[in-house]
This record gives structure tokens, C-alpha cells and sequence, in this order.
């Protein structure tokens, strides 16, 4: 059976900038739309140009992209013409070959938000289509509000986008402004519209995801007979989001009965990139990337209970719907209280570890992974922790120093320019291969700016570790989280450090304590440790 070509537009630099918090540069505007034209979508809406200097700048230095590049913007006012309308004159004038205006469908909008004349707003849309049609660009109508308004006056919503559809456009795209439609209702309104004599292959959707179904309703209205969708990379958009493209690509190459009916421009390999494309925006937003995100997300092929972990060993496809790899993921079986021996061998053989099934140190690991999760620790993500205990349990890990004792003291204090400051100092005794030494550090960094107690412990911990300095060199701090675990006068601190070195790797340890210092301290040590053990270093 020969496939149908499915269009996918893409609207992370429009409705994604529409995000809460989220302005990207024009410098980040060109790498996302560079990572779009990579993994193959057909429409890279641009932003509105003329709204604001960013997306002005980003179209005046338009990207060259196999894709279709698009302008958006509104319908034009009442009491003006389309050619006499500066609002719509900024968006033509940026030369895209293609140009998607939003315009009213539900009457209460027109009449409500716009103030004019529902015949008036009909005739707003049929001029700005045939203008951007008169202009030799492709143009696209974003019917606002479309699910609502033809709930509450269907031959109104119905006259409108047939309106924008006779005037030339080539796709009407029937949004659901406010998030609210439900799949099965989008399906049947898009049957309706596809009935009324919009043909599916001119129809697409654009869905919000206010309650978390936006991909599902967008491949509602796939399987009703829509051939565009509109999405986003990481569901970014206008209050929670729109579909997202990170979940919607795959589903629709992988997932039947859309891998067999439908074709898009993603080929397989693009497919791989996915998750690539997927933190290359977190780190873009400075997001911690969302764990749980289906098929991107790092915990999306994470087997943590034993009974799961097991049976993975045997066969993946126990516990996975699709392979990892084909999204760019990759399989974790994390060790904590959930586990059972399975996981245990499989994180000891990934740290280099083997020991033989059956083989009692293992009972012995996992009794103490759970005493200490008990305690406030988890090995889920501290992996490099969770390691060093198997290597002490073992007897596998090399004392290459010992810590005699520390101290951090905090001052406030007024600065050169008579401004009060906080200055914390450290200091760290430590005996490396039989001689004591001390090292004091400040927390002060080049910039003036004060990095807390636990920079200065870490600083005055590394300054002098005799011969083993020049091993942890490259090594640096990127991240430091404190979660208390118990709340009162019992709190317990757990705190997780994030490590990385000039070889690229990065680590993750743990330390437990009723105080955050030490518990920060354990973490510091265990990072060190295990870049030591890695590196070779011998005792
Ligand atoms: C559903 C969506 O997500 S659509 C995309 C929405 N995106 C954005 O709004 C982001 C970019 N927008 C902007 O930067 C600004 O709103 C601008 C530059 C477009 C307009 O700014 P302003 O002229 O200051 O108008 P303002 O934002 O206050 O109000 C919008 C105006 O457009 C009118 N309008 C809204 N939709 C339409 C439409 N489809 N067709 C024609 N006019 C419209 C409103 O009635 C209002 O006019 P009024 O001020 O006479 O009441
Ligand atoms: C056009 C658009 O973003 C919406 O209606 O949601």
C-alpha cells in the first residue's frame, strides 16, 4: 500500500517562544532551526516578524533550509486594506516563501476580543489569504479558537476557514487555541470540516496540550483525515505546551497503524538524533532536561525494579516498547532498593566489576544499598557512588589518602567598596603516602563573587593531594543538589555532585549527613575516588 505523505510544521521558534520564560536569540533561533532542517520537518515557522527586534533580526538573516521557511502573523484589521496593513506589510515584507496568518473562527471572539463584525472578519480573512496568495507565497490560515467556535455556532467556523481555503491557501490549519478539545471531539469535527469540502490533504492541526493530550489529539485528527501537524520540540508553547514533536516524531515512524499509512521527511537516521535534538534545546533554555520524557528522556528506558531488570537481561523487549537506540536513547538499569541481584550484576559488569551469579559479596551489596538507601542515600543516580561501595564491599578500592580532619568557617564581612559580603574558608588536612598536609582555601572566585562553603571545601580538598594532584586536574564541580529528606529536628541532608573531567565524562556522587557540609564533603570525596580509580591512579 503506497503511504501518505504526512506533513510536519514546526512552531518551537513561534509558539515555543510563546513559552513562559523561554526568549531565544537570534544566534539560538538559527541552531534550532539548523537542528529542524536536520531531522527533516517540511515547515519551520520562523517567528512573527516585526513583533519584536529578535525575530525581526532572525528573518532579515533568514536561515537557507530544505524546509519551508514561514512568516507569521494576524489577519489585517478592519477598516484598512490588506495592502494598507503595517502589522501584515512586516510579515510579507520578511520574503518568506510561505506565510501562516491567525484569524478568528468563533463568533464570540470577533465580537468579544476584535469588536468588529462577524461579516467583517470574514472579509478580513478572505483579503489577507488573497494577498499573500496575490504575492506568489504559499499561504497558511491558523484558524484560532476553530474546536470552541464550532461548538458554539458550527456554520460560522465553518464559513470562516472555508472562507481562507477559497481565497488560496493551501493548508487550513484547525488549531485548539485553548487546549481543551478531547480527541475524540477534534476526530470528529476534523471528519466534519473534511465533509463540508476542506480535503484532508489541505487540513492540519494545531493542538495544546492544557490537558496533557495534545499528541493525542493531534493523531486523532491524523487518523480523521489531517495531513499537516503542528508541534514543538519538547512540547514547548503558550501556557503547557503544544504537541510535541519529541513524542509525536517517533510515534508516528514507529508506532502503528501510523508507521504503515503514513510517510514524513524523518528519515531513520534522523530519527536517531532525536534525543541530540532534544537537550540541544534544554541546554539551549538552561533546563535540566525532563527525565520522564517519552522516548527522550533518560529515565524513558530506566529498569529499576528487580523483577523488570531480570527479565530485561533475558530479553529487552520485556520491559521496552521500543528499542532505545532507535530514538538515540539508551537502556539503564539503575541500582537502588527497588533492585534485585540482576541489576546489581549488570551495574558491577558496566563498572568493570564481574562476579559470577550466585556468588554471596552480591546478597551482601544489595542488603547494604538498601540499609543505606534506608538512611537517606540513593544510588539511583549517583552511579559513581553506588560503584565505590561495591568496590569497598569487595575490597577493590585503593585508600589513596586520608582525611584527618577539615573546617569551614563563614564571615560576613564588609568589602573593599564597603559592601557587606560572605566569605567562607576551608581548611582540609589530609596524609598522602605518609606526610600530613594542609590546605586552606577561599571561596571568593577571580570575579570577586562569593561561591559558598562548599566551593571552599572542595578548593581546599584538591589543592594538595601529593602526587595524586595532578590526576584531578582537569576535574570540575558542574552541579550540586540538596534535597532534605526527613523533614524537623531530624533532617536528614542528602546532596548529590555532579562531576566532570577534560576526557568529557561526568559523574555522579552522594553523601548523606544530618549537616550539609559533611554530607557535601562525602560527596566531594567519593568524586574524587572514583576519577582516581578510572584514571588508573595505584595507591
Ligand atoms: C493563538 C496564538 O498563539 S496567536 C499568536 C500570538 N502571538 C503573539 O501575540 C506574540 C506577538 N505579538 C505581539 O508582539 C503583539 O501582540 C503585536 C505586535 C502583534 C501587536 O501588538 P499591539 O498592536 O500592541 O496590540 P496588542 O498586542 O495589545 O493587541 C492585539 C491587537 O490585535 C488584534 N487582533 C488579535 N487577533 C487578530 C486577528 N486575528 N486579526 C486582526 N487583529 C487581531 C486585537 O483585537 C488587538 O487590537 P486592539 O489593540 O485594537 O484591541
Ligand atoms: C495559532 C495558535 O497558536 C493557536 O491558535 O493556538
Amino acid at each position: 500500500m503506497m503511504k501518505e505523505k504526512l506533513f510536519l510544521y514546526d512552531t518551537t521558534l513561534r509558539d515555543g517562544q510563546q513559552t513562559q520564560g523561554v526568549q531565544f536569540s537570534t544566534p539560538e533561533k538559527h541552531q534550532i532551526a539548523d537542528a529542524l532542517d536536520m531531522l527533516g520537518v517540511d515547515y519551520i515557522e520562523g517567528g512573527w516578524p516585526g513583533a519584536n527586534p529578535t525575530d525581526s533580526a532572525f528573518f532579515e538573516e533568514a536561515p537557507e533550509t530544505n524546509a519551508v521557511f514561514t512568516a507569521f502573523g494576524m489577519t489585517k484589521r478592519a477598516g484598512r486594506s490588506a495592502e494598507n496593513d503595517e502589522v501584515l506589510a512586516a510579515v510579507l515584507n520578511a520574503g518568506t516563501p510561505a506565510v501562516c496568518l491567525v484569524g478568528k473562527t468563533h463568533d464570540f471572539h470577533v465580537t468579544c476580543a476584535l469588536g468588529i463584525t462577524l461579516e467583517e472578519n470574514i472579509e478580513n480573512i478572505r483579503a489577507s489569504v488573497a494577498h499573500i496568495v496575490a504575492q506568489g507565497r504559499e499561504a497558511l490560515f491558523d484558524a484560532e479558537h476553530f474546536f470552541d467556535g464550532y461548538r458554539a455556532n458550527p456554520d460560522y467556523a465553518l464559513e470562516a476557514v472555508k472562507t481562507a481555503y477559497a481565497a488560496g491557501a493551501r493548508w487550513v490549519v484547525l488549531c485548539d487555541t485553548n487546549g481543551g478539545a478531547q480527541p475524540s471531539v477534534i476526530a470528529d469535527v476534523v471528519r466534519d470540516v473534511i465533509a463540508a469540502g476542506i480535503p484532508g490533504d489541505h487540513l492540519g492541526i494545531h493542538c495544546h496540550n492544557d490537558t496533557e493530550q495534545a499528541v493525542a489529539g493531534s493523531l486523532a485528527a491524523v487518523l480523521a483525515g489531517a495531513r499537516q501537524i503542528q508541534g514543538t520540540l519538547n512540547g514547548l508553547g503558550e501556557r503547557c505546551g503544544n504537541a510535541n514533536l519529541t513524542t509525536l516524531i517517533p510515534t508516528l515512524k514507529l508506532k502503528e497503524p501510523y508507521a504503515s499509512l503514513f510517510e514524513t521527511g524523518v528519515t531513520d537516521e534522523a530519527l536517531e538524533g532525536m534525543v541530540k535534538v532534544s537537550r540541544m534545546l534544554d541546554d539551549i533554555l538552561n533546563r535540566v532536561p525532563f527525565r520522564q520524557a517519552p522516548y527522550v528522556g533518560a529515565s524513558a528506558f530506566a529498569h529499576k525494579a528487580g523483577l523488570h531488570a531480570s527479565a530485561i537481561l533475558k530479553d529487552p523487549t520485556t520491559y521496552e516498547h521500543i528499542e532505545p537506540a532507535l530514538v538515540g536513547n539508551s537502556r539503564i538499569i539503575p541500582m537502588s532498593n527497588q533492585a534485585g541481584q540482576s541489576n546489581l550484576r549488570k551495574r558491577l559488569t558496566e563498572a568493570g566489576l564481574k562476579i559470577e551469579a550466585g556468588d554471596p559479596i552480591l546478597g551482601q551489596i544489595l542488603d547494604e544499598v538498601k540499609a543505606r538507601e534506608a538512611e537517606g542515600y540513593s544510588y539511583d543516580g549517583a552511579q559513581a557512588s553506588f560503584e565505590l561501595l561495591a568496590r569497598r564491599a569487595l575490597g577493590q578500592c585503593p585508600d589513596y589518602f586520608e582525611v584527618k580532619r577539615y573546617r569551614v568557617t563563614i564571615e560576613r564581612r564588609k568589602n573593599k567598596y564597603n559592601k557587606m559580603v560572605s566569605l567562607s574558608e576551608a581548611v582540609v588536612v589530609v596524609k598522602v603516602d605518609g606526610e600530613k598536609k594542609l590546605s586552606v582555601s577561599e571561596s571568593m572566585d577571580e570575579c570577586g563573587t562569593d561561591r559558598g562553603p562548599v566551593n571552599a571545601l572542595s578548593k581546599a580538598l584538591a589543592k594538595d593531594l601529593g602526587r595524586y594532584s595532578d590526576l584531578i586536574e582537569d576535574m570540575k564541580l558542574v552541579d550540586f543538589k540538596v534535597r532534605i529528606t526527613q523533614g524537623g529536628t531530624e533532617a536528614v541532608t542528602r546532596v548529590i555532585i555532579d562531576s566532570e573531567d577534560g576526557k568529557g565524562r561526568r559523574w555522579s556522587t552522594v553523601g548523606v549527613s544530618a549537616n550539609i557540609v559533611d554530607a557535601s564533603f562525602e560527596a566531594l570525596l567519593d568524586a574524587i575516588n572514583w576519577k582516581l580509580i578510572r584514571d588508573g591512579a595505584k595507591a
